[in-house]
């Protein structure tokens, strides 16, 4: 089913839905299912599956060292696949520009038809680790509005190189990234919700939001879509701080801001289970404001790590 069905069919009830990463290639996937096992009890409607980025790794071959692009954790739709089957729940994969030639997009979409994945999230992707900022892969998108655009028209029958009239197949229903505390590469918070405006009007179904840890943010984001006329679902990202590192690496790493109450009562923990600890409560307190506003989703960033999110779950759902 299709998330903005789902959110409709949940009558303003607030649905809990969270987000794993691929295990790193040639791992099984037994761990990964021990991980979702445990918050299946909160009846997620539906999983995302991230896509990671295509990685430089050095190999040494007769004493040199080779320079080889290789993707760590590939198998975003065969996870999706196998969730869907195991535990009867929608998945979300999550297509990218980066690293994706539009003929190998198509593909991939060819493949979610088949396998009845009717949810994609469109996303550009992170620059390549050593990159300073993003590059389009040739012959792939620069955009996430020009990604949209292509599911659009397949969503029409639209392929590449062929039109497919009436294919009596279903619509793909299409999620967008939203920043709260706007994308590190934008220019301001209003030229980036302009972007997102694009996204929507080429075809975006929903939004999911970058995590955020101060609750006015998102509510001022909902606020300035909405006068902007961005009138489809918009659910906020939830990451638990889990290790005192984080501190330093979220900012840094997702270009968002953190509250002084929250760094200060990480700072005054001894160890990382205080802080995980720490980080649940404040997740549970964003959540339990964040469901009293009435967001149709609480969607969290759990990466594959059940414990913190069980936690938070069990207060809320
Ligand atoms: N739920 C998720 O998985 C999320 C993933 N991300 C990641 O964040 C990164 C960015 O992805 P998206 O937001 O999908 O990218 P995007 O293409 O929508 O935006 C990227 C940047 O380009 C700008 N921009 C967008 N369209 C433009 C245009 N036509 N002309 C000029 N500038 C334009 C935007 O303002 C933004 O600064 C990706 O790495 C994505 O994986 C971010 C948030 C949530
Ligand atoms: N720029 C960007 N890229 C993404 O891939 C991405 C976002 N933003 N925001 C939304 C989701 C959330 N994602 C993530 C990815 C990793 C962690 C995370 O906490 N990872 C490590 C630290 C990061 C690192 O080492 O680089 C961790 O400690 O768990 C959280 C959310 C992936 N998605």
């Amino acid at each position: 089913m299709k998330i903005t069905d789902h959110i409709k069919k949940a009558n303003g009830e607030t649905l809990f839905s969270f987000e794993i990463v691929p295990p790193v290639k040639g791992k099984s996937i037994q761990e990964l299912y021990n991980n979702i096992d445990p918050l299946m009890e909160f009846k997620p409607p539906f999983i995302d599956v991230t896509t990671s980025r295509e990685e430089y790794v050095y190999k040494e071959k007769g004493g040199l060292l080779e320079k080889k692009m290789t993707r760590t954790r590939p198998g975003t739709l065969g996870i999706c696949a196998s969730l869907k089957h195991k535990y009867d729940v929608d998945t979300v994969p999550h297509v990218l520009c980066g690293g994706f030639t539009k003929e190998e997009t198509e593909y991939l979409l060819v493949d979610c038809q088949y396998l009845e994945i009717e949810n994609v999230m469109a996303l550009r992707g992170d620059a390549r680790k050593e990159e300073k900022y993003f590059t389009p892969t040739k012959g792939g998108h620069r955009y996430a509005t020009e990604l949209v655009e292509q599911i659009q028209n397949i969503n029409q029958g639209n392929y590449l190189h062929d039109t497919i009239e009436s294919s009596g197949l279903g619509s793909f229903c299409i999620g967008v990234a939203g920043y709260p505390e706007k994308h590190m590469e934008a220019p301001s918070l209003q030229s980036d919700l302009k972007r997102l405006k694009q996204k929507v009007e080429l075809g975006a179904d929903y939004v999911v939001t970058q995590m955020f840890f101060d609750n006015q943010k998102f509510f001022d984001f909902v606020g300035a879509a909405r006068e902007m006329g961005i009138d489809i679902p918009i659910i906020p990202g939830i990451k638990p701080i889990a290790v005192k590192r984080h501190l330093q690496l979220l900012p840094h790493v997702f270009s968002i801001d953190l509250p002084q109450d929250l760094i200060d009562a990480v700072e005054a923990c001894q160890d990382n289970k205080a802080v995980r600890q720490v980080g649940v409560e404040w997740a549970i307190q964003q959540s339990k404001e964040l469901r009293e506003a009435g967001v149709p989703v609480l969607h969290y960033y759990s990466m594959g790590k059940s414990d913190n999110v069980k936690a938070i779950a069990k207060e809320l759902f």
